[in-house]
């Protein structure tokens, strides 16, 4: 390791590795489930990293996150309840809450740890847990949907780290069945989707799993996260059969007047120009997503 760098080496992106100037580590501790550190980096703020993997700077989250919940909460008319797998660092609720329609958040993080080092070093990342309408609970998101009402939500957005470690379950089948189940008819899921500069064969088997799964739509969407590997990231966006969703056409835009938006301050990333585009492919990558 560079002195003062910080090098993002993974068995998951072989032969490449993202660097961030250090400037201090704020925090390092082990929780039940992977290693936790913060650090602040010269120039992308505060880092948060979960096994060696960078989950968010300060910088560029808002990329991922408005990306990830607005793409499926603007889809659709009048989302009410939502339910975040993952997330655990909150800015996923902050996103959700600024749709006046929501009434209910519940978000199911399996790491305690992660939540609370948010909160202490990333508050405007956090804030998304002030919201009166979130429901937090610790616990194993395949778990919790066990238990979840057939037909519940809305909205389940996935906002997982990757499939090694404590992730790997939230990429499998049963998990999407699971997903499936819990929406009303012609619900949406948003799921965390690797890149198709690097996992190309995971997105494949997603896709494949997905159309089986999700009778309504199936798609995938992209953004760039300057800090995660290649530089971008991608999503799942699905409905289940029922009402149809056309994700490509943002209906419900979010209501920017909102009182709970002048607390959180301006979206920096996500509108409706970029949420049209962001569902149009590279060749190479349109070929495998739309045959499947
Ligand atoms: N809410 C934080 C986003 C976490 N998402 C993942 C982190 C790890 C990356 N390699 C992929 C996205």
């Amino acid at each position: 390791v560079l002195p003062g760098w910080f090098s993002e080496i993974s068995p998951l992106w072989p032969g490449e590795a993202h660097s961030l100037k250090v400037e201090k580590i704020l925090f390092q501790g082990k929780s039940d489930y992977q290693n936790v550190m913060v650090f602040q980096s010269s120039t992308y703020g505060k880092v948060l990293v979960l096994d060696g993997v960078i989950q968010l700077t300060e910088r560029d989250e808002c990329a991922y996150q408005e990306m990830i919940a607005h793409l499926p909460l603007c889809s659709i008319p009048n989302p009410k309840k939502v339910l975040v797998i993952g997330g655990g660092d909150g800015g996923v609720l902050r996103e959700v809450s600024r749709h006046s329609s929501v009434e209910q958040i519940d978000i199911c993080e399996i790491d305690k740890m992660v939540v609370e080092v948010s909160k202490q070093f990333f508050p405007d990342v956090a804030v998304g847990y002030e919201d009166p309408r979130v429901n937090l609970h610790i616990g194993d998101g395949v778990a919790f949907l066990k238990n979840v009402a057939a037909g519940t939500y809305d909205a389940v957005i996935v906002d997982s780290s990757d499939p090694i470690g404590p992730a790997q379950e939230l990429f499998e089948k049963p998990f999407f069945d699971s997903i499936a189940r819990a929406l009303r008819p012609g619900g949406v899921v948003s799921t965390q989707a690797e890149s198709i500069w690097l996992h190309m064969h995971i997105i494949e088997e997603i896709v494949a799993n997905c159309r089986q799964i999700f009778k309504g739509s199936v798609n995938y969407a992209w953004t760039t996260v300057p800090t995660y590997p290649s530089g971008m990231i991608g999503f799942m966006l699905c409905s289940t059969e029922g009402p149809a969703v056309d994700f490509k056409n943002p209906i419900n835009p979010i209501d920017a007047d909102a009182s709970h938006n002048k607390t959180l301050g301006p979206m920096k990333f996500y509108n409706s120009e970029l949420h049209k585009a962001s569902f149009c492919l590279p060749s190479f990558a349109k070929r495998v997503i739309e045959s499947k």
